[in-house]
C-alpha cells in the first residue's frame, strides 16, 4: 500500500465505522464526517446535543507512553511502577519499562524481540524518547483496516519530525535502514504529533495509571477552535470519550481545543502556528479584550501610567501594543520581554516555592509587576488549587484556605466569561481534581 491512502469522505466514514464495530456504534450515532468550513475533514452533530452529553467514544489505532511522566509506568499496561530503585525494566533486555505481569504476558513480545534486535545502546537506562516510540513501532503491527485508517489520516510535514525519528535511531545499534520501514516510521510520527490525544488514563485516580498517548480515528477528525463545545476524557488507555461542554445543535461542527483553555491568544496562535501548523481565526482570536478576560495583558511601560497594554492586532504574531489608559505604543520586542520576564519569574518559584511562598508571592509580589488578569498569573494560582487540593500532609492556615478559594472562584468566572461550559477543567476545579 502507498504511504498516504487516498479516500472519500464517506468511505472514510465507512472504515472508521467497520474499525469501531456494531457493538460500540450502538450508542454511538450522534455525529457524521463532513467536509469541514475550517479545514479537511470535520465531525458535525447530527441532531441537537445537550451539555455534558457524551457524543462519541473512540478505539485507538495504537497507544503507548509519553516521554514526559515525572514517574515511570508500564509501557504496556500503563500502571505506575512503584519503586524506581527496583528493577523495573524488561527481563528479556530490550530496555523499556514493563511491570511483573506484563513481562510475563504476551503483549510486549513482538516490540520486545524488535527493540533486542535493534540493540538499545543503553540497555540499563529508560531514555523517554524510546518511550515515546512505542506508540510508533506499534503502527508496524497494525491490522488491515487500521493500518488504512492510519494512512487515511493528515500527516503534518516538519523538519522537527525527521528529527524526532533521527534521535531515536540514535539510541540503537543496529537501528533499520530499510527505506520502506524508515518512511514509514516517518508518517506514524507526523500522524502522532498531528492528531494523537495525549492524557491520564486514570480519571477516577483509583488505578494508578499514568499518561498515555494515542492515536484515535475518529477523534483525529476534530478541528480546534478556541472556545470549543467539547472536550475529551481516556475512560481507559484505548477508549476515548468526547463530551459536548454546551449545548449543540444538528448541523454544527464538533470542535475541541489543542491549546489550553486559559493560555493568552498569542501564545495560543504561537502554540498552534508552530505545532499544528495553521493560524486560527475563532471570535476568540480576533477580540483584543480576549472575550473581557485581557489574558495577554501587562501593565503599561509608559512612566507614570498604571494602566494595562494589550496586542492590538490580532492577526499577527509581533503585534504592537496599546495601553487602555494612556494609549501609549509600544512594539512587541519591548513587551514580549516584559511577558518573558513575568513569566520567568512565576515558573521559577511554581517549581521551587512552598505552597505557602507561593501564595505570599502571588498576594504581595505579583502585583508589583504582573496584571492579575495575565495567564502567567491566572496558571499560578491553577498550580495553587492543584498542589493544595494534593497535600495529604500538610495544614493550611484559614487565611490560606481562603486564598485558594479565592482563586477558585476568579478561575470560574473567567471560564464563565471565555464560555468554556461544562469542560473539563471547570470539573477538576469545582470537584478539586487538578
Ligand atoms: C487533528 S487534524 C483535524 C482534522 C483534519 N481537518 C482532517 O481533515 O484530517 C489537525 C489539523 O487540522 C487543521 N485544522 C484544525 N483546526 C483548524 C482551524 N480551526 N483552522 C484551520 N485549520 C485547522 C490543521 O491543519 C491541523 O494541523
Amino acid at each position: 500500500m502507498p504511504l498516504k491512502f487516498n479516500i472519500s469522505t464517506p468511505n472514510l466514514a465507512k472504515l472508521i465505522k467497520l474499525h469501531l464495530g456494531p457493538e460500540i456504534l450502538k450508542n454511538n450515532n450522534a455525529w457524521e464526517i463532513l467536509e469541514s468550513p475550517l479545514s479537511g475533514r470535520g465531525i458535525f452533530a447530527v441532531r441537537d446535543i445537550d451539555a455534558g452529553e457524551v457524543i462519541l467514544s473512540d478505539i485507538a489505532l495504537t497507544t503507548g507512553p509519553t516521554s514526559t511522566s515525572h514517574q515511570h509506568i508500564c509501557c504496556v499496561c500503563y500502571k505506575t511502577l512503584e519503586d524506581i530503585d527496583r528493577d523495573i525494566q524488561c527481563k528479556n533486555g530490550c530496555s523499556l519499562p514493563l511491570c511483573e505481569l506484563c513481562s510475563n504476558g504476551s503483549s510486549h513480545s513482538t516490540e520486545c524481540e524488535l527493540f533486542r534486535r535493534w540493540k538499545p545502546k543503553e540497555p540499563t537506562q529508560i531514555i523517554p524518547q524510546l518511550l515515546r516510540f512505542v506508540s510508533i513501532v506499534r503502527c508496524l503491527f497494525l491490522g488491515d483496516t487500521q493500518r488504512k485508517l492510519l494512512l487515511a489520516l493528515q500527516a503534518n510535514n516538519d523538519k522537527y519530525y525527521a528529527n524526532e525519528l533521527q534521535k531515536v535511531a540514535q539510541c540503537f545499534a543496529n537501528f533499520p535502514s530499510d527505506r520502506e520501514m524508515l518512511e514509514y516510521f516517518q508518517y506514524s510520527i507526523a500522524a502522532f504529533n498531528t492528531n494523537a490525544f495525549e492524557g491520564s488514563c486514570d480519571r477516577q485516580q483509583m488505578e494508578n495509571r499514568g499518561r498515555v498517548r494515542a492515536l484515535f480515528p475518529l477523534a483525529s477528525l476534530l478541528n480546534h477552535q478556541c472556545t470549543p463545545n467539547a472536550d475529551h476524557y481516556f475512560d481507559s488507555p484505548e477508549t476515548l470519550v468526547i463530551i459536548a461542554t454546551r449545548p449543540i445543535s444538528k448541523g454544527e461542527e464538533i470542535v475541541t481545543s489543542y491549546t489550553k483553555l486559559l493560555w493568552s491568544t498569542l501564545m495560543r496562535k504561537m502554540f498552534l502556528k508552530m505545532t499544528k501548523h495553521f493560524e486560527c481565526c475563532c471570535p476568540r482570536c480576533v477580540d483584543p479584550s480576549e472575550n473581557g478576560t485581557y489574558l495577554s495583558a501587562l501593565f503599561c511601560r509608559q512612566q507614570g501610567c498604571k494602566g494595562i497594554m494589550i496586542p492590538v492586532q490580532t492577526k499577527t504574531l509581533q503585534p504592537d501594543w496599546r495601553c487602555l489608559t494612556c494609549e501609549s505604543v509600544f512594539p512587541h520586542s519591548k513587551m514580549a520581554r516584559y511577558q518573558d520576564f513575568a513569566l520567568n519569574t512565576i515558573n521559577n518559584r511554581i517549581n521551587a516555592c512552598s505552597i505557602s511562598d507561593m501564595i505570599t508571592f502571588i498576594n504581595d509580589m505579583c502585583p508589583r509587576f504582573c496584571p492579575p488578569s495575565n495567564y502567567v498569573l491566572v496558571e499560578a494560582k491553577l498550580n495553587v488549587i492543584w498542589r493544595m487540593s494534593r497535600a495529604t500532609t500538610e495544614v493550611f492556615t484559614e487565611e490560606q484556605l481562603k486564598c485558594k478559594d479565592r482563586y477558585r472562584a476568579e478561575l470560574l468566572e473567567l471560564l464563565e466569561k471565555l464560555g468554556a461550559g461544562e469542560c473539563t477543567l471547570k470539573k477538576l476545579i469545582t470537584e478539586e481534581r487538578l
